[in-house]
């Protein structure tokens, strides 16, 4: 029987401080108390399969032990998952997303099959396609990968290498690497894990090209597991982080596969070889404006755990005095520590905020295409974009923060501090790099702009623009509702230089697209400035609608922290808000003591707060962030698992160390 252990009495004080109730917020956050409980009774199951507990921590494995390690219990895993759908509903993405967690520790070699390969299937395949391989696909009888990325070519990707030739006469597509730059390099499972792939490549028929489709696959035999003839396929090696992901490479050299095998819901290659258009080719790229979307939700995830474990080993740990002659204070009591944990808890929630609304936007876009509907799109792709762009990359700068906020101890891989920054740094640039999607959703703010200026309707996250234009002098307040106006007009006020620096250059006689490069840092100013503005806007806007369905003592809670997540933003760019909003230095003043305010209004629920993330210990995996608070007893436990002590004298004494000291001249 596992031992109970007292919970550390800082934390169990904390938590009697706590104005309002944790269980209700949980609720919120999961999107209702049945999906909490289906969450908690998944996870549950998992915590008592014997098998998945580790004997030796993942971190003392050798890369390729760790990879089987992953495999064995990825396979567990999803067995205890299958049993679970069996006899309920079937579980939502988000709760297996973070179940995996408890099992895996690092990235599953199975992540890309759940991610992309089998939304692909349901994105870019026809019905007849979805019949023959969404079964199977679900079913895991064939596991696969989205292959896309090639050694030259990631962000480029109109310039992909592979080529899918067709040969009309067997109806067939023949798959070829013609140099090292085309192969495949990077898709997760790939390199030893998958017996499938969705492979981007350039189509050819009768020598004519026509752009990037999306081929399913099978690259490896199904009984053998060995890589089919013309196939050569491996692992990239080790990482920054993605320990198990098991990246990999993939080149074909003239492997045929049947026509049917080219997803074909968008364009089609009838069998005479005749290409059949699709309505937008853009859409051939919609499983990555999928992932984009979820990116925002993994983003509040890591911040929520980064989160839970700063601010519970704050609340532990005790250092340095504030008053002499008085005991040493919890850490979590320095202003400039609660400064850089509160915002760790808002982020996550203006993430989780912004997720729910933009999913649902991505929902009715999907739902219009069904009837040939487009319109929305390319407002979904430019939001899309600049979300997942700064929701990663804060989601980075705020995992980095809670480790230095952990001093030494965050250091540790058992804190797991470093894993998951290894993972939020990787979302910086994988399923399209930062600069590269801001750069995107420019493209679209200087379309909207030209439309403001023509008078024209714009779509409602760029509808702002449009008042701007009309009066753009509202009387300065510091209320959340002025302060995110203030927002707009930084984002309308970049916008209009970026745009102007662009014309200023075509005027001097350059190509619009040289025009672009010289105004692009101002571009992405722009677009991470509109990015800014949508986070606030709605999570303001989604805070004000939940709090009339919730307790006030939760509604007073989350109004505390939308009011932290805007007035933080506010200092961190005044100098913008002072350029281009009627934000004056006596407001700015004002703002500094407000800040100041809500930290001391959040502080007496800090642990509360993360709490009711009901992040498990299992999942969290870390030292410092446990909720029972044993963080020193728990940091001597672990470090006794290392081999190296085992033994009380290693051998490398005998062999190295005894020779060297007796040489050793005095
Ligand atoms: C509390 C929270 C709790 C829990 C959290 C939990 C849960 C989440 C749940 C589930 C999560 C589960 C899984 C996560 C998912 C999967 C795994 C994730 C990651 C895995 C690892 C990574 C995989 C990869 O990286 S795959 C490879 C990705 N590659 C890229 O992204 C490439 C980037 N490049 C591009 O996209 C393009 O090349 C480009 C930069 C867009 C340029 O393309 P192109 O040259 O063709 O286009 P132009 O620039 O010329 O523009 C022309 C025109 O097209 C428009 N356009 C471009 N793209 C799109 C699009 N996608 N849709 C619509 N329109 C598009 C563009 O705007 C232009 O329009 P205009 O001409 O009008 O301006
Ligand atoms: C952990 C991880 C997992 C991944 N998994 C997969 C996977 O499963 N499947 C898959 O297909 N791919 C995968 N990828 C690949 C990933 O999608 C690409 O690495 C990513 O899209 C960036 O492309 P790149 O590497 O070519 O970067 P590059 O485009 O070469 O970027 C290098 C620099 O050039 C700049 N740059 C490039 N183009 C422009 C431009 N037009 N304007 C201004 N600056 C520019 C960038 O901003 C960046 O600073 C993965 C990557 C990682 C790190």
């Amino acid at each position: 029987m596992a031992t109970v252990h007292k919970i550390n009495e800082d934390l169990v004080k904390e938590r009697q401080k706590c104005t309002f109730n944790v269980q209700e917020l949980t609720y919120l956050l999961d999107g209702g108390e049945e999906v909490t409980k289906e969450r908690r009774e998944f996870e549950n199951i998992l915590r008592n399969v014997k098998e998945l507990q580790d004997e030796v921590p993942e971190v003392y494995l050798s890369h390729k032990e760790r990879y089987e390690n992953a495999v064995r219990k990825t396979c567990i895993l999803q067995n205890v998952r299958n049993d679970f759908e069996k006899k309920r509903e079937v579980l939502s993405p988000r709760n297996i997303f973070r179940a995996g967690y408890a099992v895996i520790k690092d990235v599953s070699p199975f992540f890309l099959h759940n991610g992309m390969f089998v939304p692909t299937i349901i994105g870019q395949g026809t019905p007849e396609q979805q019949a023959e391989w969404l079964p199977k696909a679900k079913a895991m009888a064939i596991i696969g990968t989205y292959a896309q990325t090639e050694l030259g070519h990631g962000t480029f990707i109109r310039g992909l290498e592979t080529t899918a030739t067709y040969d009309a006469k067997t109806e067939e597509f023949i798959l070829n690497s013609p140099k090292v730059t085309s192969y495949k390099w990077w898709p997760g499972g790939l390199g030893t894990t998958v017996n499938h792939c969705i492979t981007v490549a350039q189509l050819y028929i009768n020598g004519k090209k026509y752009g990037i489709h999306p081929f399913i696959v099978q690259i490896r035999d199904l009984e053998t597991h060995k890589p089919l003839p013309g196939i050569k396929v491996g692992e990239i090696g080790p990482k920054m982080g993605f320990a198990t992901a098991n990246n990999g490479f993939l080149g074909f050299q003239n492997f045929r596969i049947p026509r049917k095998n080219m997803l074909m819901k968008n364009a089609q290659v009838l069998k005479d070889g005749t290409f059949v258009k699709g309505m937008n080719e853009k859409l051939t790229y919609g499983t990555m404006v999928m992932v984009r979307v979820n990116i925002v939700s993994d983003s509040a995830f890591h911040t929520a755990m980064a989160a839970t474990i700063a601010v519970r080993y704050a609340a532990v740990r005790h250092q340095s005095q504030l008053k002499a002659k008085e005991p040493e204070v919890q850490i979590i009591d320095y202003l400039t520590q609660q400064h850089k944990l509160f915002i760790a808890i808002a982020t996550s929630h203006a993430f989780s905020n912004t997720y729910t609304w933009l999913y649902q936007a991505y929902l009715k876009v999907v739902e219009d295409l069904g009837k040939q509907k487009q319109d929305h799109l390319p407002e979904l792709h430019a939001l899309s974009c600049c979300l997942k762009a700064t929701s990663s990359r804060d989601a980075g700068v705020i995992v980095e923060q809670c480790r230095l906020a952990c001093g030494g101890h965050g250091y540790m891989a058992s804190s797991n501090l470093p894993i998951i920054y290894g993972y939020t740094t990787a979302a910086i640039t994988y399923e399209g790099e930062h600069t590269v999607l801001l750069l995107q959703t420019a493209r679209y703010l200087m379309k909207a702009w030209m439309s403001a200026l023509e008078g024209k309707v714009l779509a409602p996250s760029v509808a702002y623009l449009v008042d701007w234009l009309k009066s753009d002098k509202q009387r300065w307040q510091n209320t959340p509702e002025v302060i995110v106006k203030g927002f707009q007009h930084v984002a309308a006020g970049k916008i209009k230089d970026a745009f102007d620096a662009i014309q200023k250059h075509v005027k001097a006689g350059k190509d619009y697209e040289d025009a672009w490069n010289l105004a692009s840092v101002q571009l992405i100013k722009a677009s991470e400035a509109h990015s800014r503005a949508i986070l606030c806007d709605g999570y303001l806007r989604e805070t004000v609608r939940t709090s009339s369905s919730v307790s006030p003592s939760l509604a007073k809670v989350l109004n505390h922290l939308v009011q932290l997540y805007i007035v933080y933003w506010t200092l961190e760019t005044a100098g913008d808000l002072l350029v281009y909003s009627n934000i004056g230095k006596d407001d700015i003043a004002v703002l500094k003591e407000k800040y100041e305010e809500l930290l001391a209004l959040i502080r007496p629920n800090a642990v509360g707060l993360v709490d009711a993330f009901d992040i498990s210990d299992e999942i969290l995996q870390s030292t410092l962030g446990s909720y029972d608070g044993r963080v020193y007893e728990r940091l001597m436990e672990e470090a006794m698992k290392s081999p190296l002590n085992k033994e009380p004298v290693n051998q490398s004494f005998h062999k190295y160390l005894k020779p060297f000291i007796k040489k050793a001249k005095l």
